[in-house]
């Protein structure tokens, strides 16, 4: 930190300490200072000589990244209000803090990062202990990278007992540390083992959901499945993260750590971003690989759009969509057919949606409306979701939930956690699944599902 900015902080240290002692509650700062460029990879590697609680985010359509390192405090929020009970806990945060902030760039000062689990309130099931029902940091120390300028933020929780000189010369020894040392050298854990959960009773679980389906029980449902993965050395989570930005373009990069584990992934797939009044989700469904060569691609890409099946389940995610978001919002402008969305290895239908908030509705509200839209979860949204419960055998976990992150405007993004990974030391479980409609292969459906473990399992082993 510049010598300037040491009695800038000084300054909103004092000010916390005196609302601390006048309230006798704990009170949150926040600094903003504009530094040199930070690899954001070295960032989280070193902060783990810091804090083990890391938090990662890279939005998929622009030059924007937040790394997170410890937290002032997190926001742990579960049960069927979990959205609006973190609604509850945000605004009254965010109102109170003090912030230091010349810039007003965004992701920078008061943010929550983190995300919620698929489902509300379930018990909790190997490999899933270590995860809460939701999870939301505002991280001690935040590295925003935005169009190539770097912003670091310090939050901190000043008690009314506490004392200056000891705060500030904590945060930057803290800070000395995390920038010290540039580099790491990228290590991609050497792969031991990989093991499918019973892939033959998987395809008939897809079969009976095709015959569920003919006969009315509900129109479509996402099936997903697990392989396990065992390595020979921990697994170096910053080597990962820097593997999955360079080859997984137009997807979303997140990292959550809890109690040591962490989940990642790369995602192509947004549920909401608001910005101002500002509302973006997108209709992500209906799949089909890329092809090996520009004609084959071509062809492949066609084929897509004009695949019944596939249309289908593009559709439902776009009626349920427009229906939630009809309800919130307005001037909603929703294309009548879907375009193509090529990732590196497959590509999607994809129907963008944008509106305008209505007054007194947030991200949150819209997230709450939307969890699980039908390329998570299936339609009807609640009997899908009991059907995912009765059939899929296995716990989803953090798996195709919300992650993502909200700042002090209430402006923020989140991405659905599909193409991820659990990983804690020498293992990990991966996670993809696929849409069900009455007009699903098993066997298409399993291969389908085996080239969306693919982003993953590269950067895992190779
Ligand atoms: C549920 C997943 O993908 C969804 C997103 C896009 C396309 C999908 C599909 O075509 O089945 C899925 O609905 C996953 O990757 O685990
Ligand atoms: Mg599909």
């Amino acid at each position: 930190m510049l010598h300037t900015k040491v009695s800038q902080f000084e300054d909103i240290i004092d000010q916390a300490l005196t609302t601390a002692l006048e309230d006798k509650t704990p009170q949150l700062v926040s600094f903003v200072e504009q530094i040199d460029y930070q690899n954001p990879y070295v960032f989280f590697h070193n902060g783990v000589k810091v804090d083990q609680h890391r938090v990662f985010w890279k939005s998929a359509e622009e030059d924007f990244l937040m790394v997170g390192v410890g937290s002032a405090n997190k926001m742990f929020t579960s049960g069927a209000d979990r959205f609006q009970n973190l609604q509850t806990a945000w605004n009254e945060l965010r109102e109170k803090a003090i912030v230091s902030d010349g810039y007003k760039q965004k992701g920078t000062g008061v943010v929550a990062l983190g995300g919620f689990s698929f489902n509300s309130g379930n018990l909790k099931e190997a490999p899933w202990e270590k995860f809460p029902d939701s999870q939301m940091t505002i991280p001690c120390f935040l590295l925003t990278n935005y169009h190539h300028v770097s912003y670091l933020t310090i939050n901190a929780v000043i008690y009314p007992e506490d004392h200056k000189q000891q705060i500030l010369n904590q945060l930057l020894e803290q800070e000395e540390l995390l920038f010290h040392g540039q580099d790491f050298t990228p290590h991609i854990p050497e792969r031991i083992r990989a093991e499918e959960q019973d892939p033959e009773g998987w395809k008939s679980s897809v079969k009976q959901a095709t015959e569920d389906i003919k006969a009315g029980l509900l129109d479509k449902v996402v099936l997903a499945r697990e392989l396990k993965v065992n390595f020979k050395e921990d697994v170096h989570i910053a080597a990962v993260l820097q593997e999955l930005a360079a080859k997984q373009a137009n997807s979303y990069l997140f990292a959550i750590e809890s109690e040591g584990a962490y989940f990642i992934g790369a995602t192509p797939e947004r549920l909401a971003k608001v910005e101002d009044k500002t509302l973006v989700s997108t209709c992500l469904a209906g799949t089909i690989p890329r092809g090996r060569n520009e004609d084959e691609d071509l062809r492949l890409g066609k084929q897509l759009l004009h695949d019944r099946k596939n249309r289908q389940e593009h559709e439902f995610v776009v009626q349920m969509i427009r229906d939630a978001v009809d309800a919130c919002c307005y001037d909603v402008e929703i294309p009548s057919s879907p375009v193509l969305y090529p990732l590196r290895n497959l590509q999607h239908l994809y129907t963008p949606v944008r509106a305008t908030l209505q007054t007194g509705y947030t991200l949150l509200d819209v997230i709450e409306r939307l969890h699980p839209t039908p390329a998570l979860g299936g339609m009807p949204q609640h009997t899908a979701i009991d059907y995912i419960k009765a059939n899929e055998r296995m716990d989803r976990g953090w798996y195709a939930g919300p992650v993502g992150w909200m700042d002090r405007q209430n402006n923020g993004e989140f991405a659905v956690a599909i193409r991820s990974a659990l990983i804690q030391g020498k293992k990990a479980s991966l996670f993809a699944g696929c849409g069900v409609v009455e007009d699903s292969d098993p066997q298409s459906e399993y291969e389908e599902t085996a080239v969306k473990l693919q982003p993953m399992l590269s950067v895992l082993g190779g």
